[in-house]
């Protein structure tokens, strides 16, 4: 759980490019193009990771001296013990020659080589006097030849199938440590683990718990997909600190990698941003160098500042939002709350005007809690059609129903929203509308996309909506979000957030997509009504005219949303009053947003 003592994130911190295990890997091809050497940049990672581990050994020991009520640090004293546990590829050679760097710092060292034949630990010194400059022109691979060096060192070692048991595999070991490093897989993970791997990566998770020692994942948790945040079956080391090289993963930052990656220490050992262009001389493979280098998303961790108001203004100034949804299908309860909750989240970006459009018999609910807010019956199509035309953004589908009658609706009103040039936001019943629209090739649907060219549509589905509205399956959806955002983009025009952990966004701007992963909000936000708080917030932030067009972007209002969680699970570091309530994750309701919407809007004013 991120600590937001400092809220200054919220203005702060700037923007980290995200990128795919193929863009790595081409990273690490044209720097070896230009001459480097592969093992060379092993150990460049290795002899650097060493470093951080003896770091990351200290603050643990600091600490642990502080929770002991003591401010003396008895560094020589200690035992420095490491379990380093190494796979066959590349992230297992980073692995033992990490295991070489500490013992030559004086750690104790034990490493568990998983999948390795006894074979594979007869020494050969042919293999540690190699110095052939890419490992390609030899046989021997940049692994092996990590691993001969850490034998002729006389690193101790167990092949994990031999301690391996049903029972305790950490009394077999000969050294219990204090950090544990998991050099099993890496980038090149491509399959779910299994058999002995899946053994090693739960034994590796059950002693680190046992020992509370510290887990240190090289590159990325092994089980974790560096492309896409996956994780299989749930089996991946669950790291304290990921040791990231090169450049960050897109997949330490969604889906499942939020849960598994701990804090991210970056080690970025090659120049890729600026060294790539100049040094390659084909023209071709210049481009395509570029091309390959764009990252696939951006990391967002900080809203945008916003600038304080004009004293000589007015609401008109401000805008005007329409929110539209809130039905009662006969015989049901209805939804009256989504349309209360998102207007509630408009009202409180600081929007100049509000009419809520639903059905009447939430007229009075609605005037109860927001009496600031107009309303209208949502099946007055003439009064709502009129409205439509003097409002500034139009969001529809909270809480619309999906029904025929409320279909026939939503056509109705995104058509004269398109007529009269406004800003559209879509969420829920309209996605649902849009996604049958779509199958029966409705001429709304292309409709909506020539209007996205010149005017902001923002559609924000989670997994299940995306998943309807591309036809597939929702698990096709989850094991890769950043396609299918894009195919999203690709089919029905406009700005696209696909809601979840690690929310991605994506803006389309001169013809050009920009997908974002936006760093805020937590699992507390997993209750019904935060998806229609969230376009509340889209809707207030794009009334208000007066705004840059950075601080009323899809990213931002995705941030202030998320934040706005962060600052109510978190909100007794955050507030001054002893008495205030304390809200944690279990628990947080839509409806304590608003207020915190407005203390987030308040932390990115400029002062
Ligand atoms: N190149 C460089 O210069 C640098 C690279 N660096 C480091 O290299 C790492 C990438 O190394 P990598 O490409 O060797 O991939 P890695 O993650 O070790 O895994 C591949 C191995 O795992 C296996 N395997 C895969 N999935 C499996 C499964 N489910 N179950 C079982 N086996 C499975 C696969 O076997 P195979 O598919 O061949 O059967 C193969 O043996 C990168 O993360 C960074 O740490 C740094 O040192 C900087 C310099
Ligand atoms: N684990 C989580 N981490 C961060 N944000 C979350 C998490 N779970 C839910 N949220 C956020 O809460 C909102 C939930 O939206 P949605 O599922 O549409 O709810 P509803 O349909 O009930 O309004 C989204 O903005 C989503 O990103």
């Amino acid at each position: 759980m991120k600590n937001f003592t400092n809220l200054s994130p919220i203005k702060n911190t700037k923007p980290i490019a995200l990128y795919s295990s193929e863009q790595i890997y081409a990273m690490e091809q044209a720097w070896f193009a230009q001459g480097y050497d592969s093992f060379g940049l092993m150990q460049q990672a290795a002899w650097q990771m060493a470093q951080q581990i003896e770091l990351l050994y200290e603050q643990k020991c600091l600490n642990a001296n502080h929770s002991a009520n003591t401010n003396v640090y008895h560094r020589t004293e200690r035992l420095r013990r490491v379990s380093v546990w190494v796979g066959k590829g590349n992230n297992g050679g980073d692995g033992w020659l990490i295991a070489h760097y500490l013992q030559q710092a004086g750690w104790q060292v034990e490493v568990i080589a998983v999948g390795f034949d006894k074979n594979d630990f007869v020494i050969d010194d042919k293999s540690v006097t190699s110095n052939s400059k890419h490992s390609d022109s030899s046989n021997i691979t940049d692994a092996t030849k990590a691993l001969q060096i850490a034998l002729s060192a006389n690193c101790h070692y167990q092949r994990f199938e031999e301690i391996h048991s049903s029972h305790n595999e950490s009394e077999k070991m000969a050294l219990l440590a204090e950090i544990y490093i998991d050099a099993l897989f890496g980038i090149g993970l491509d399959r779910a683990p299994e058999g002995i791997y899946k053994e090693a990566i739960s034994a590796f998770n059950r002693t680190t718990q046992q020992q509370n020692a510290l887990a240190v994942a090289v590159d990325i948790p092994s089980g974790l997909v560096a492309s896409t945040g996956a994780v299989f079956d749930r089996i991946a080391v669950q790291a304290d600190v990921t040791l990231c090289l090169i450049a960050r993963k897109f997949g330490l930052h969604n889906k499942d990698g939020t849960d598994y990656s701990g804090d991210i220490i970056d080690i970025p050992l090659i120049p890729y941003q600026t060294a790539r262009p100049h040094k390659i001389s084909d023209k071709n493979a210049k481009q395509n160098t570029i091309e390959a280098f764009e990252p696939v998303a951006i990391l967002r961790t900080a809203a945008q500042s916003m600038k304080p108001r004009r004293q000589n203004s007015y609401k008109g100034s401000y805008g005007h939002a329409l929110i539209i949804g809130g039905n009662r299908v006969d015989g049901s309860q209805g939804m009256g709350g989504a349309a209360i909750l998102s207007a509630s989240s408009t009202m409180a970006t600081g929007a100049g005007k509000i009419t809520v459009a639903c059905h009447e018999a939430f007229h009075g609910a609605l005037l109860t809690s927001l009496p600031d807010a107009m309303t209208i019956n949502l099946h007055d199509a003439d009064g709502l059609k009129a409205l439509i035309e003097q409002a500034s953004v139009v969001a529809i589908g909270m809480g619309l129903g999906r029904d025929e009658k409320a279909k026939a609706l939503f056509i109705d009103y995104i058509q004269t929203a398109i007529a009269h040039e406004k800003s559209i936001v879509i969420d829920a019943d309209g996605l649902y509308h849009l996604a049958s629209l779509q199958m029966d090739s409705h001429e709304l649907v292309t409709e909506l996309r020539e209007h996205s060219i010149n005017h902001r549509v923002c559609l924000t589905p989670h997994s299940g909506e995306a998943a309807r509205l591309l036809d597939q399956k929702i698990s096709e959806v989850e094991s890769d979000r950043l396609r299918a955002i894009k195919q999203c983009a690709a089919v029905y025009g406009g700005d696209w957030v696909l809601k979840g952990a690690g929310s991605l966004v994506l803006e389309q701007k001169s013809g050009r997509a920009r997908v974002y992963v936006c760093d805020a909000g937590n699992v507390g936000m997993a209750t019904a009504g935060m998806g229609d708080i969230l376009s509340g917030v889209i809707a207030g932030l794009l009334a208000q005219q007066d705004l840059a067009a950075e601080s009323y972007s899809l990213p931002q209002a995705v941030l202030i949303h998320g934040f706005a969680g962060d600052v109510l699970v978190n909100q007794n570091s955050d507030c001054h009053s002893e008495n205030r309530l304390m809200i944690g994750q279990r628990g947080l309701q839509a409806q304590d947003m608003p207020a915190a919407i407005r203390h987030v809007m308040q932390l990115v004013m400029v002062d």
